[in-house]
């Protein structure tokens, strides 16, 4: 029975704050919500969804579409929908990248694309670098053409080529670069720019896939929408204007940093303007304390000099330093640092490992190769969440609807009792066979299932110690129990095979590497999660995420030379690193990388945060 909406209670969460109450009681008329870091716009958009679906706003069979820019965004808003609603409705909230939504509908409506626009099936998606643009411009006798500029173009120009490019050289040279890409040797080879080009395309030709879009989704969810690139509006725009749908934009113009990439520039001004939004500003902060929400703010006036205050939530929970610039001498000293300071922290029990997280603006490899083997002298372990296994990023891979399927299958051979795992097994597997939760036999066939497997991996895993020959049959077999064919059916994103193989390889790199130094099954899979381990990733891979301390790792002006007051993204980045801390924020400052950066310094220091000599930070008798 659905609730009616007067009745309706934030689920999971005392309470929203009133304009958030307003923003998500608005259901006839788009709305954009702005407001800053840890406001809870993630959040927001998860009780939407449950209030949509809960009250019957959204009724069956119609869903709602949610689309955000990363990976573990898309899918931590998908679990937390599916922590509020019952299995039925969340299986109605369908949150995707905008890269998958778009390859989705490539994937599904192909055969619709007009045909001189229209790649093979067996195409793979392609990440062109500068050099292999180069190499285009160069064969094509056009060395002069900025392959920055060039690549803008393919990402903006709308198709056809023919009807769309006035001027014949740019129009052949655009034309050429299609053709190549899908004539080369070895197969098609498409970006995700191409990918968006040829599907809002299709979609403006195509009116009947449009109805059936609009039908489908009656509300659309966009997150992060500052980062929302001009191709990413147009397609958007062709997919739903003029129709019914009611869009939510949330977002934060402060945190913006994908401008290289081609992000709109007044992305909240033009939705507001083409979509008829009603806006919203939310005023709280609940992720951070008083002390650093206060050097927030001068950071986000140093932005925006009209941002508004805002009221911090969360609660001060540590003594000692909460916001500091640790000054070192040595490269030497700032690692041994670094790693004797968080072994402190693990040993007097304020953090587990995992709750540090090091943040560096690029080069997570490089940083890997000269923190870890300091932290390792210290018995920590390193997660370099950019490092690729086989060809996926490890923070990629963790966030896949294949990981999320597997790993409680494994964990259920791990331990005697493991609830989580179970429930979590269940309701995945409940949703690849489609079975009802209303539908008993189903469900006790189900547990049945579920029982003889685990039963078994028990078995296993305690016959036999970890070993990759193990993980290798491990893994094959807990594949075989979800099944591939219905893993492949269930999840768009996997229906091409070479996506698919992608993902499982990955899986199985990851897993063998973890087997190494685990002492038991549990070990290795604690490993594969990351548990206990410290985690790297750059600035723009910790977006929507926390963490209780933050260390940013490379604060100089030779290490972040692009840090400056002119370069506004650039501060957007400082702001996101910092705003990702709910207890603690650090920045290390080591003078054998460079200077120091001046001006930032002047911002921060009046503003609170401590400057301490890093031999200070922890005695060498700890
Ligand atoms: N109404 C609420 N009550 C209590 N806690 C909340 C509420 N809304 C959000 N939170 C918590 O605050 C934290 C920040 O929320 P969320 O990640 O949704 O913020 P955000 O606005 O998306 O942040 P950012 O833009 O900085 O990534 C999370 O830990 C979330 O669980």
């Amino acid at each position: 029975m659905p609730v009616a909406p007067e009745d309706w209670r934030p689920q999971g969460v005392d309470d929203l704050e009133p304009r958030a109450w307003d923003a998500l009681r608005e259901t006839a008329q788009s709305v954009c919500v702005t407001a800053g870091a840890g406001a809870g716009k993630t959040e927001f958009l998860a009780q939407k969804a449950a209030y949509l679906l809960q009250t019957g706003l959204c009724p069956a069979p119609k869903r709602i579409l949610a689309i955000s820019f990363k990976r573990d965004a898309a899918q931590n808003l998908a679990a937390r929908v599916r922590q509020r609603c019952p299995a039925d409705q969340a299986r109605r909230f369908h949150s995707m990248t905008f890269d998958a939504f778009t390859k989705h509908m490539l994937d599904h409506f192909r055969l619709a694309i007009p045909y001189a626009y229209r790649p093979p099936a067996d195409y793979s998606v392609a990440f062109p670098s500068r050099q292999d643009i180069e190499v285009f411009l160069r064969r094509h006798g056009r060395p002069n053409v900025s392959a920055d500029r060039f690549e803008r173009a393919v990402a903006r120009t709308p198709l056809p080529l023919e009807e769309t490019v006035e001027s014949p050289r740019a129009r052949e040279l655009l034309r050429a670069y299609w053709d190549d890409q899908y004539a080369m040797p070895d197969g098609a080879l498409v970006s995700f720019a191409m990918i968006n080009r040829v599907v809002e395309y299709m979609l403006r030709a195509n009116p009947r896939i449009k109805r059936a879009l609009r039908l489908t989704y009656p509300f659309v969810f966009l997150d992060e929408f500052q980062d929302t690139t001009y191709a990413q509006y147009r397609l958007v725009d062709a997919a739903f204007s003029e129709s019914d749908a009611v869009f939510t934009a949330v977002g934060d113009e402060k945190q913006k940093i994908m401008g290289w990439a081609g992000a709109m520039d007044n992305a909240f001004d033009e939705f507001t303007a083409d979509f008829n939004a009603v806006r919203h500003a939310l005023l709280s902060n609940w992720r951070s304390h008083g002390a650093l929400v206060a050097i927030q703010h001068v950071i986000a006036r140093q932005i925006d000099s009209d941002v508004e205050e805002v009221e911090a939530r969360g609660e001060l929970a540590i003594e000692g330093d909460t916001a500091a610039i640790w000054r070192f001498d040595s490269r030497e000293q700032e690692s041994e640092q670094i790693a004797r300071w968080i072994r402190s922290e693990v040993d007097d029990g304020r953090i587990a490992p995992h709750d540090v997280a090091i943040l560096v603006r690029m080069r997570a490899n490089n940083v890997e190769d000269e923190l870890a083997p300091a932290l390792r002298a210290h018995n920590l372990a390193l997660r370099n969440l950019a490092r690729n296994v086989g060809e996926i990023a490890i923070q990629d891979l963790l966030a896949e609807p294949l990981t999320e399927v597997l790993l409680p299958l494994l964990r259920l051979g791990a331990s005697v009792r493991d609830p989580d795992a179970w429930n979590a097994a269940q309701e995945r597997l409940q949703m690849l066979a489609g079975t009802s939760p209303e539908d008993e036999a189903g469900q006790e066939r189900l547990q049945r299932d579920i029982g003889e497997f685990s039963r078994n991996f028990r078995q296993t895993m305690r016959d036999e110690s970890p070993d990759p020959a193990v993980a290798d049959r491990l893994f094959a077999q807990a594949l075989d129990f979800a099944g591939i064919e219905r893993l492949r059916q269930a999840y768009p994103e996997y229906r091409r095979d070479a996506d698919f193989q992608r993902v499982r390889n990955g899986f199985q790199v990851l897993l063998r590497e973890c087997v190494e130094n685990a002492a038991d099954w549990r070990g290795v899979l604690d490993h594969f999660e990351g548990k206990d381990q410290v985690p790297l990733m750059t600035i723009h891979k910790s977006k929507g995420l926390e963490f209780h301390t933050m260390i940013f790792f490379g604060l100089d002006a030779k290490t972040w030379w692009s840090l400056s007051p002119e370069r506004g993204e650039e501060l957007n980045s400082f702001f996101v690193a910092f705003t990702r801390a709910k207890q603690r924020a650090f920045f290390a400052y080591c003078s054998e990388r460079g200077n120091a950066i001046d001006w930032l310094e002047q911002l921060l220091l009046p503003a609170g945060v401590e400057q301490i000599d890093g031999a200070n930070i922890v005695t060498a008798d700890r």
